[in-house]
């Protein structure tokens, strides 16, 4: 990084952020009637309207400087070269290298990755041919009905967030369950509706050290033991998908049915490897192709687009404006599609667990913020829950609307008034009320001036809130890979602004490891071994609650 350029556009930034904050994006509409068009782009089938943000084009030049200067174009050209920019665990992150199209070598160490993803790839297609043909049977001789998916956080939250969100395209493969917690009641539920005979159980876990999910494997191996299906049979019932291949075999699978992935895949970003199997189980090999191209097209145009140009480095750069420059705390997704209700979930884990940091790449602690705090929920549900803080609470949360434009139904009306509360959300948000606005409606409809002048306090609304509004037709399996490439790019923009490693995740181990301990002090009551005094009481409590049943 240029430092000192990079301090000095910082700077620059600030100075200029004095000047925008006079300014209310009210009259900066009004000021300028093409303020839409200037400030808005398409590409890949992605519409993107940034005009609704707090900026003037002399911010989008800054932006794109301080970018430049923080060396974006090098740093993205190194991971897409498979450099291990991955510093802390000395890895390449390469999940662009599964979905690219054509067959030019990436290369790790040397060698050459994209015969071993083409190879597993093609296994992957063979796998899920057979059980949605029919053809790959249990161990009595029935087709698979069902697919048990166990695996948690990036093991999880992709197929499972693809699959609701293409639901239209789900057919013709057996039903697919997601457990990831450790929470037995989930798992007690699925098992109760499931016939072992007819059940395919698919192990994600890319360490195949998680606890929640071995716990829930082994859980499941002996719910099939119950049923009297031996050791032997359980290979027509279980697949793997990690990159410990001898544990998964250890575990009883065999080696046939272990699909590899490898270390320079983060699991947060690994949708796009054999952990997808699930997607392409439901959806059918032709869909999942469909969705690793939309993700390679946006690889392609966050490689080749100008930065003004440019979806990812624009959503990147604002985010960082509107956390950096205007303290912004959260930053909201809402989608409005019923089908995008995970979507917030997934792109929180991707964001969060990315840049929620603050050692810097050069090994200092930083001394801006990272990491604004990742939210939302579908619309138009929102609205009738918190968007009452969004519009005048005393937090700004930006926040990014999400609209399909045309709808996967036949539903009369629905999607006119879907369409028309979203785009009303951000005009709000953007334009507000004023004191005398509200004061006039009160008085023209009847009010005693004073008491209107009361109310009108209670119903003014700042506005001058920034949101982005990203539209696209139709949300196919291509439009939904362009998506989710989208967000990881934009993740990795700000981890380069913020010059942190995006791709480790240190804080989760902590909670990992006090976990095991406490888990085996539970039975220990009388261990000389004393906890802090909190975590004492609640494992009496815990202990207490538990004596009758033991
Ligand atoms: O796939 P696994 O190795 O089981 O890991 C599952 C998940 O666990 C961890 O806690 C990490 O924070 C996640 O990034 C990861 O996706």
């Amino acid at each position: 990084m240029l430092m000192d350029t990079f301090n000095d556009k910082w700077r620059e930034l600030q100075q200029h952020s004095v000047e925008v904050e006079s300014s209310h994006l009210r009259d900066l509409f009004a000021s300028d009637p093409k303020r839409a068009e200037s400030l808005s782009l398409s590409a890949c089938g992605l519409n993107l309207d940034y005009s609704k943000n707090r900026i003037t084009a002399k911010t989008r030049t800054l932006l794109m400087d301080l970018a430049q200067s923080a060396q974006l174009a090098e740093k993205r050209d190194a991971m897409f070269a498979g450099a291990p920019i991955n510093n802390t665990e000395n890895r390449s992150v390469l999940h662009t290298a599964l979905r690219q199209q054509d067959s030019k070598p990436v290369l790790v160490d040397g060698v050459d990755i994209m015969p071993q993803i083409k190879a597993v790839r093609l296994k992957v297609e063979a796998v899920v041919n057979q059980v949605r043909d029919q053809q790959w049977l249990g161990y009595s001789g029935k087709c698979i009905t069902d697919v048990l998916n166990l695996g948690i956080g990036g093991s999880f939250l992709g197929p499972k967030i693809v699959t609701t969100s293409l639901k239209p395209y789900v057919q013709g493969g057996p039903k697919q369950h997601f457990v990831a917690n450790i929470d037995g009641n989930h798992l007690h539920d699925v098992l109760t509706n499931l016939n072992p005979e007819t059940t395919l159980v698919l192990i994600a876990s890319k360490s195949f050290n998680t606890q929640e999910t071995l716990t829930n494997a082994e859980s499941t191996r002996q719910w099939f033991y119950d049923y009297g299906v031996t050791f032997e049979q359980l290979n027509r019932h279980f697949i793997a998908i990690s990159s410990n291949v001898s544990k998964a075999v250890a575990f009883g699978i065999s080696g046939d049915n272990v699909f590899p992935m490898w270390d320079w895949v983060g699991g947060r970003y690994s949708l796009w490897s054999a952990i997808g199997m699930p997607i392409a189980m439901a959806i059918g090999n032709q869909g999942f192709t469909e969705l690793l191209k939309g993700a390679a097209d946006l690889d392609q145009h966050f490689k080749e687009a100008p930065f003004e140009q440019n979806l990812p480095v624009l959503m990147g750069m604002l985010g960082v404006w509107n956390h950096n420059f205007f303290g912004c705390q959260t930053h909201a997704l809402l989608p409005y599609s019923h089908y995008l209700r995970g979507f917030p979930a997934y792109v929180q884990q991707m964001d969060m667990e990315s840049n929620g940091k603050s050692c810097q790449l050069n090994n200092e602690i930083v001394s801006s913020t990272t990491g604004p705090v990742i939210w939302g929920a579908e619309g138009t549900n929102g609205q009738h829950a918190f968007h009452q803080l969004l519009h005048q609470g005393t937090s700004v949360v930006p926040v990014d609307f999400i609209q399909p434009l045309v709808a996967e139904h036949n539903m009369n009306g629905h999607q006119d008034m879907l369409v028309a509360n979203c785009f009303a959300q951000s005009k709000t948000l953007m334009q507000g009320k004023t004191h005398q606005q509200a004061y006039d409606e009160l008085v023209a409809s009847g009010m005693e001036e004073a008491l209107a002048k009361v109310i009108a306090k209670h119903k003014a609304m700042p506005g001058n809130r920034p949101s982005n509004t990203l539209t696209f037709d139709r949300l196919t399996p291509y439009q939904l890979g362009t998506l989710i490439a989208l967000y990881e790019h934009k993740v990795f923009v700000q981890g380069v602004i913020w010059n942190l490693n995006s791709f480790d995740q240190w804080g989760v181990e902590l909670g990992k490891i006090l976990g095991d301990d406490i888990l085996s002090r539970i039975g220990q009551p009388n261990s000389t071994e004393r906890s802090d005094s909190s975590t004492e009481l609640l494992l009496a409590q815990y202990r207490d609650a538990n004596k009758s049943l033991t």
